[in-house]
């Protein structure tokens, strides 16, 4: 290997990424600002280089090395994906003109891809892999050019070394960057972007020429892809790590290359990757399996790169086991490998310091380990591994006594309620047959205004969050507006939507969720088991965070005895009595509420889920038992914790489907249970899907068309449906005709019975502009497709139930 840099021995401790949005969400500021106009963009840089600068000097401050290219350069400004598009040139077709004469795309460029503009939709946001974090995916087709852009790359490390430090860039690497893409809409049938490969390595080849000679000692190549399966067959995909790796160690002066497997396990493609010259690895020891024999032995003897174990959990809150994780260490050492110590994923998805969380309980607050802290570990564990365990004798003590102290702590396990979990019957997670159900609702009065029509129209349940509306929020919050106040504000908010819908002519309502400041995190403030926190913003996509709520005891509703009190019914309870119409209560569900939080690791995510789905269960009843007739229990992230490899998918799609039924199961047969799934890839789920037993799926449906209907009516999915028919991820307003077309072609896949009317999603990032619009057309196109549904010329989509005037 010849490289131009001084020959950097890999770290002893590092970290894969930290959290670039900032200590106060700095970043969300300057970014928000710069794009409504309020700041310039040399505002916007100098914003985001300070905040390099200061998360460089905090992670030294915190015992990572300053020179020792230990620090990961991994800050976009939107997204880790968008950052590698750009630096390959990687422009999709549809954005051609927005790159220059010499194909590179500046930072305005990027941001369109990123947010669209009046006649573009942005690049689509996926999931990244098992996580709650969203990226931008790269389109790619066969004429897609390939342009080195190492331009931020480069200036990243150059103001670092101006400071004082090197560091390490960091790159999505070229086999998983192909496997996130798409292939583009002007691609053939069968294309497949991994089919790229050849034309992309050459410009890796020469980013890390330029990284090198900017003075970059280690480069780190992301590549979480090969953990989880594919589409790709298995052996396509060893080959093309056998393509890639090889071929970029061989490049003349380049700089040394860490690769990185976060997420779980890359099992089989390990050893070409370990055999491809690369002089680190990076192994997730959290989520994925420790190495067997064979695979230890790929890191052992000359030549062999470092094992750098991600032995400290990346994605959840948890203070780590020291002294076990440590043993684990000294057994990998002992095995002849050479070890580094890292997180198992970047530190992104963790909050920054929970020595901000002056608010936790303290108790709470010594079983919890942010990034900083994670840091901490880290920096423990590499010294331990160096110098043995008598060096860190008093960190390894009071980390085990934090851990021993979570066992037995108030709250953890509450006898009450795991009896109650364990003494559950099968009985208590079924309802009666969906047709049996069906025909109960059909001829129900939900209200005093009589049975639905046909293709009944609803919303999925939020309203716009106005910024009065979180203004008032943020003024109770901070003890400036009084309780009673607060609820008379949001009461009024209530009345307002109840009414507008009314006006608007939907046939059930909502009431809006103005209460809520987040789906999950309004239910965890009123589950006992539960914590929130006031800093601890996790980047979710772009400039948007949450909260995680910490799931850290046995969970039931908050209140006197083990049921607790109804925490929804007072303003659904509200909503209802302002109108004839039926209102749909509104809840999220187990599986949702799990994946948004940062939940304990002291027990089988099953069982948490369990006891999450009783204390919803007792909101369902009372809900009902208010009047309510229609319940919607919303499970956006279903999907989303869906493991990564199929062999894990079943058992999961067990448990999580049980735990939704169980939580929908106890109402009676003319009670209509609702569910809503924001996403429209169901080809892994659909099953599941119909195992929840929902009386109706609302689903994201607009902008792919309706070509999910085609997945379901194939699963023989015969409840009611409401394929989304505007699109709420962007300020257009679907026009009445675009809308009926929508409708008409879901009619080809659904009958006219089981259809319903809505958005994709909830309303609450919209305005109310563009909401009343859209809410017209979609009232007036429903119209017309019930009128033409009523007609007797097609046999088939006659109607039987009455339909209202
Ligand atoms: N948990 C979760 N995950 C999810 C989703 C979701 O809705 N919830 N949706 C999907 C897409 N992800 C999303 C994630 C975040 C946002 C989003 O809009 N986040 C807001 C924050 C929402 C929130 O919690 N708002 C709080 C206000 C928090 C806040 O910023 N307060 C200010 C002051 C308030 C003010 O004066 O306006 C402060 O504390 O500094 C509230 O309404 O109460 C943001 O980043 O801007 C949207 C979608 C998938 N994952
Ligand atoms: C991310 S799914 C959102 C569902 C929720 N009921 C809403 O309308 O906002
Ligand atoms: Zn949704």
């Amino acid at each position: 290997m010849s490289t131009t840099t001084p020959a950097v021995p890999f770290p002893a401790a590092t970290i894969t990424g930290y959290p670039r949005i900032g200590r106060r969400r700095e970043l969300k500021q300057a970014l928000e600002a710069y794009w409504a106009g309020r700041s310039t963009r040399e505002e916007l840089e100098a914003a985001a280089g300070e905040l390099q600068l200061a998360t460089y000097r905090r992670l030294v401050e915190l015992g990572l090395g300053a020179q020792d290219a230990s620090l990961p350069a991994a800050f976009p400004l939107y997204d880790q994906v968008l950052d590698t598009t750009v630096a390959l040139g990687a422009v999709p077709s549809r954005f051609a003109d927005l790159a220059g004469a010499d194909g590179r795309l500046d930072l305005d460029g990027s941001f369109v891809l990123a947010r669209g503009d009046a006649g573009r939709a942005p690049l689509e946001l996926t999931k990244w892999f098992d996580t709650n974090y969203h990226y931008l995916v790269p389109e790619i087709g066969p004429g897609t050019p390939f342009t080195a852009s190492a331009g931020r790359l480069v200036a990243d490390v150059r103001r670092a070394a101006e400071n004082g430090f090197t560091v390490r860039p960091v790159l999505v690497g070229p086999v998983s960057f192909l496997l996130l893409a798409k292939a583009d809409d002007d691609a053939p049938a069968g294309f497949d972007p991994l089919q790229r490969l050849a034309d992309l390595l050459p410009v890796y080849a020469q980013l890390l020429g330029e990284l090198a000679a900017a003075g970059a000692p280690w480069v780190q190549l992301e590549e979480p892809a090969l953990v989880a399966d594919q589409d790709v067959p298995a052996a396509r995909l060893a080959a093309a790590v056998q393509e890639a790796y090889p071929a970029l160690t061989a490049v003349p002066g380049r700089p040394r290359l860490l690769v990185t497997t976060s997420y779980g396990s890359p099992g089989a493609l390990l050893r070409p990757l370990a055999r491809s010259g690369v002089e680190a690895v990076h192994l997730d020891l959290v989520k994925g399996a420790a190495p067997a024999p064979a695979e230890l032995a790929l890191f052992a003897g000359e030549g062999a790169p470092v094992l750098v174990a991600g032995a400290v959990d990346g994605r959840n809150v948890w203070r780590a086991d020291l002294a076990g994780r440590l043993g684990e260490l000294e057994d990998l050492a002992r095995a002849g490998a050479r070890v580094a110590v890292a997180s198992s994923t970047s530190l992104f998805h963790v909050p920054h310091d929970v020595a901000e969380e002056t608010r936790l309980h303290p108790l709470l607050r010594s079983w919890l380990a942010f990034a900083d802290q994670k840091v901490g570990e880290i920096v423990t564990l590499a010294r331990g591994l160096a110098a043995g365990r008598g060096a860190v004798a008093d960190r390894l003590a009071e980390a085990a006594a934090a851990r021993r102290s979570r066992e037995d702590a108030p709250g953890v396990r509450d006898a009450a309620v795991r009896e109650r979990a364990a003494s559950l019957t099968s009985a208590e997670i079924g309802r009666a047959p969906a047709a049996v159900r069906r025909a109960a609702q059909e001829g129900r009065s939900f209200t005093a205004s009589g049975p639905l029509p046909p293709l009944p129209t609803t919303t999925i349940g939020s309203f716009p969050q106005t910024a009065e509306v979180r203004a008032a929020r943020a003024r109770h919050r901070a003890g400036a507006l009084p309780d009673a106040e607060y609820e008379g504000f949001l009461r009024e908010e209530i009345e307002r939507v109840v009414r507008l819908q009314e006006e608007l002519g939907l046939d059930v309502l909502v009431h809006g969720e103005p209460e809520r400041n987040d789906m999950v995190q309004y239910f965890a403030e009123h589950l006992d088991g539960f914590a929130t926190t006031v800093h601890g913003w996790v980047q979710s996509y772009g400039s948007r965070c949450t909260r995680p709520s910490i799931l850290w005891g046995d969970v039931s509703r908050e209140g006197p005895g083990l049921r607790g009190e109804a925490f929804t019914v007072p303003w659904i309870g509200h909503a209802q009595s302002l109108t004839d119409r039926p209102v749909k209560g509104m809840l999220t569900g187990p599986v949702t509420i799990l994946a948004w939080s940062f939940v304990r690791d002291d027990q089988p995510l099953e069982q948490t889920a369990r006891q999450v789905a009783l204390a919803l269960r007792d909101e369902v009843a009372d809900l009902e038992a208010a009047g309510i007739g229609i319940i919607q229990v919303d499970e956006p992230a279903l999907r989303e914790l869906l493991p990564l490899r199929r062999a894990d998918q079943q058992a999961y799609l067990g448990w999580s489907v049980d735990a939704f039924r169980l939580a929908t199961s106890g109402v009676r047969d003319e009670t209509q249970i609702h569910t809503h799934l924001c996403y429209s890839e169901f080809g892994e789920v659909v099953g599941a899907i119909d195992g929840l037993d929902a009386d109706v799926t609302s689903i994201e449906a607009a902008r792919s068309r309706m070509e999910v209907l085609t997945d379901l009516e194939a699963a023989g999915f015969s409840r009611g449906i409401g394929p989304g028919v505007w699109d709420i991820h962007s300020p257009r307003v679907p026009g009445q005709e675009e809308i009926e077309q929508l409708l008409e072609r879901a009619l080809e896949h659904v009958p006219a019975r089981t259809l319903w009317v809505n958005p994709d999603c909830g309303l609450k990032t919209r305005g109310y502009e563009e909401t009343k619009a859209s809410l017209e057309h979609l009232v007036a196109a429903a119209r017309t497709a019930r009128e033409r549904v009523a007609q007797p010329a097609g046999p088939a989509l006659i109607v039987q139930h009455g339909s209202r005037p």
